[in-house]
Formats: C-alpha cells, structure tokens, sequence
C-alpha cells in the first residue's frame, strides 16, 4: 500500500505530537499546518465526497444562538440517542477517510486520550459572504463533546476568522490556511466572523472518549430548534 512507509513513520513526529499536546493542554487551541493531518488528494477527495451530500442552511444553534451557514450533514448526534452516520456512501466514505489509523493515532496522542476517540457528529460547513456562527459553547450541543477539529477547505476568501473567548477579557483570533486543522476544546465559547468575499468552507468533527447516547438535555425554551 502506497501510504504504508508513512503510516510507519507517523504523520508527526513524537516531539511534534508532544508539542500539540501540551499547546492543546494550555491554550485550548491549536492550529495544524496544511499538509500534515490531511494530504491534498485526501482535501480534493473530501471535495468530491461532499458534492453528493444535500445541505440545509442553519440560522439557529443548539443553545438558540445566532448562525447563518449553508450545513452538509455527515454523522448526527441527537440528544438521547447515539451518533449516526446520516445515510448514503458519501458520509461513510468521509468518515472512514478521518478514522484512517495515521490521522487516529496522530490525533489520539494530541488530545491526549489513554482510550480511543469516536467522533459524534461531523459536518461541512459553506459560508458565502454575510455568514457567520455566532459565539457558542460546543458542549451545549452534547455534554460529551471534548475537542472540535476543523479542517479548513477553502482559501479565497475574507473574513470568516475563527475567535476564541478563553475569558470574558481574552480572545485568540485564528486564520488557519487551506488544508490547516484547528482543534479546539468544545469548553470554550468561540464564533466564526462575518465572512466578506468568497466562500469560507470547512469540515467539522466534533471527538469524545464517549461513544453512547447524547446525555444532553433539552430545557423547553430551547427545544424543536435545529442543530446545527
Ligand atoms: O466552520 C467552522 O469553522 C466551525 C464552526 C463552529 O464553531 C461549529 O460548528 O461549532
Ligand atoms: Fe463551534
């Protein structure tokens, strides 16, 4: 197999995936660079893949707050129900591509986990200028969720900034380039900026060592909202 010589070697070194790991551990963001958790043949085959998902657009959050993105669902995760793979070959295709061993270990050693991580829901987002996602906490959508990992799918565009509130003072501004990976912990409110011109687009996938039910639960005021 063309990739075996890689998978031996790792897609990081050990130094390297000990560097994310303790960025990861007191930032609560990183930024991998392109063309190490994803080649280009794997961003265009995700490309591909995606072209055959049907997508709804989202104007509403988990915890009622304010989104304006066009979503392509991949695996969905309900509240009281457990994750699963929306139907068709395509999100199969794309989960397996992100479960490949390589990137598993690569991103198990990262997040620090002594036990696999399952990913719970995962999904493409496209946001053409005026979209945005409003400033969100992660978890609100399943209490399980630990770590977000955002592939970045697109590179003319403006605007679209990741930002991240680790306190009521801070705030970290990221700009991953086409083909980075941003990992995020899902217990930091953060939003996506106005996008300007072009189209932003992205695949989120949200990790945890839990693979049961979403244990989340819906307050009234918040319920028969859309996830996003
Ligand atoms: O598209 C993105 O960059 C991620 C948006 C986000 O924060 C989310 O889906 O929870
Ligand atoms: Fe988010």
């Amino acid at each position: 197999m063309a990739r075996s010589a890689h998978d031996k070697k790792g897609l990081l070194s050990e130094e390297a995936l000990t560097k994310f790991r303790v960025e990861l551990l007191v930032k609560g963001t990183i930024v991998i660079g392109s063309q190490t958790l994803f080649t280009q043949d794997e961003l265009a085959r995700i490309n591909q893949l995606q072209a055959e998902i049907p997508e709804e657009e989202v104007r509403l959050g988990d915890a009622g707050d304010s989104h304006n993105v066009f979503v392509k669902r991949v695996r969905v995760d309900p509240p009281g129900r457990s994750p699963s793979n929306v139907d068709g070959a395509a999100p199969r295709q794309i989960i397996d591509l992100l479960e490949r061993k390589d990137r598993g270990f690569a991103l198990k050693t990262i997040l620090g986990a002594s036990s696999d991580y399952v990913i719970r829901r995962c999904q493409l987002h496209r946001m053409p200028p005026g979209s945005f996602v409003g400033i969100h906490l992660d978890a609100e959508s399943d209490p399980d969720f630990e770590y977000s990992v955002i592939v970045q799918l697109a590179q003319d565009f403006e605007g679209g900034e990741f930002v991240v509130y680790p306190s009521a003072y801070e705030q970290q501004v990221f700009r991953p380039p086409f083909g980075a990976v941003l990992v995020t912990t899902c217990r930091l409110r953060h939003e996506v900026k106005p996008v300007s011109a072009g189209e932003r687009r992205s695949l989120v996938y949200f990790c945890s060592k839990r693979s049961g039910t979403n244990r989340r639960v819906i307050e009234s005021s918040t319920s028969g909202h859309e996830a996003s």
